[in-house]
């Protein structure tokens, strides 16, 4: 799934019957449990043992929400993304979660020596600036004049944990290969896709995990009527996967927003939560 940072995703062997374990960071681990927090009507009827464990998965969700999406000082105001008045902690944390290649382009060079190139690259903060609201992610015309230009002379490829539909709306360019859903979904050529018979797309198409798209919409769903009551939190079905967005959440509803991921997630032990840029992934 987005079931996500990183995502399906949905039939990790490790995830099942283990939701949530796989991404709770080592020191969450160990029971650390703390009380006195958020409880919610579902859980009421469950034993202190079983309480304790999901308060465990929740907190340990919550650490990971919180370190894997510093914020950048004013970003809840759409449009002011890129103040030059960064939280130093996200300015150490691009710098080493996200080094720039260009300040390594001598080495990259050098190491391409003699070698045959493929490109891929990812969408969102890469190609797109990162903005609050999804569906506006959109790339500049100088940015696709300059991906065109990349895919002339090397075989290049968008790997997304975008719907591969969606990136191929916001990118445009028939000349690139498509991997949506963070791989779950590989067009490899999208030359004359619109004049294609069914016949011909199923021919480019690699989607393994297409047995799983019920379960996937079923989730969508109930994350979808779970959280629509929390302001600012929003869903995204990217189809083999599906995001859920807290960027615009006030800090002190995210643990609400964990927890009721978590709940969700019981129901589907084989599918895995991951985090990513101020939203989960399944
Ligand atoms: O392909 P990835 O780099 O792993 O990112 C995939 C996710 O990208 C989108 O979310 C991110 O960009 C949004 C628009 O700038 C931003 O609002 C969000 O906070 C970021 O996490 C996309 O909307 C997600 O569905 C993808 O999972």
């Amino acid at each position: 799934m987005d079931l996500s940072n990183g995502s399906p995703v949905i039939t990790d062997p490790m995830a099942m019957g283990q939701p949530l374990m796989g991404v709770l960071p080592s020191n969450m681990m160990p029971f650390s449990v703390m009380p006195g927090s958020y409880s919610s009507p579902a859980g009421a009827g469950l034993n202190v043992s079983r309480r304790k464990i999901e308060e465990v998965l929740v907190n340990g969700l919550l650490e990971a929400m919180k370190s894997s999406s510093p914020r950048k000082k004013h970003n809840l105001v759409f449009g002011q993304e890129n103040l030059p008045e960064e939280d130093p902690a996200y300015t150490a944390w691009t710098a080493t979660t996200c080094p720039s290649a260009l300040a390594s382009f001598k080495q990259i060079v050098a190491g391409a020596q003699g070698k045959k190139i493929a490109v891929f690259l990812d969408y969102d903060g890469t190609l797109s600036p990162i903005v609050d609201d999804p569906d506006k992610a959109v790339m500049s015309p100088v940015m696709r004049a300059a991906v065109r230009n990349v895919a002339k002379h090397f075989p290049a490829a968008i790997v997304s944990g975008r719907s591969r539909k969606k990136v191929l709306e916001f990118v445009k360019l028939k000349e690139l290969c498509y991997a949506g859903s963070h791989g779950m979904d590989i067009m490899t050529s999208s030359a004359n896709y619109e004049h294609n018979t069914e016949k011909a797309k199923e021919a480019n198409l690699f989607q393994p995990a297409r047995e799983f798209l019920p379960m996937i919409d079923e989730v969508s769903k109930s994350l979808l009527e779970v959280t629509s009551g929390i302001e600012g939190a929003s869903i995204e079905n990217n189809k083999f996967c599906v995001s859920v967005h807290y960027r615009n959440v006030d800090e002190k509803d995210w643990e609400l927003v964990a927890r009721l991921v978590n709940e969700v997630l019981e129901a589907f032990p084989g599918l895995k939560v991951t985090n990513g840029r101020m939203r989960f992934v399944r």
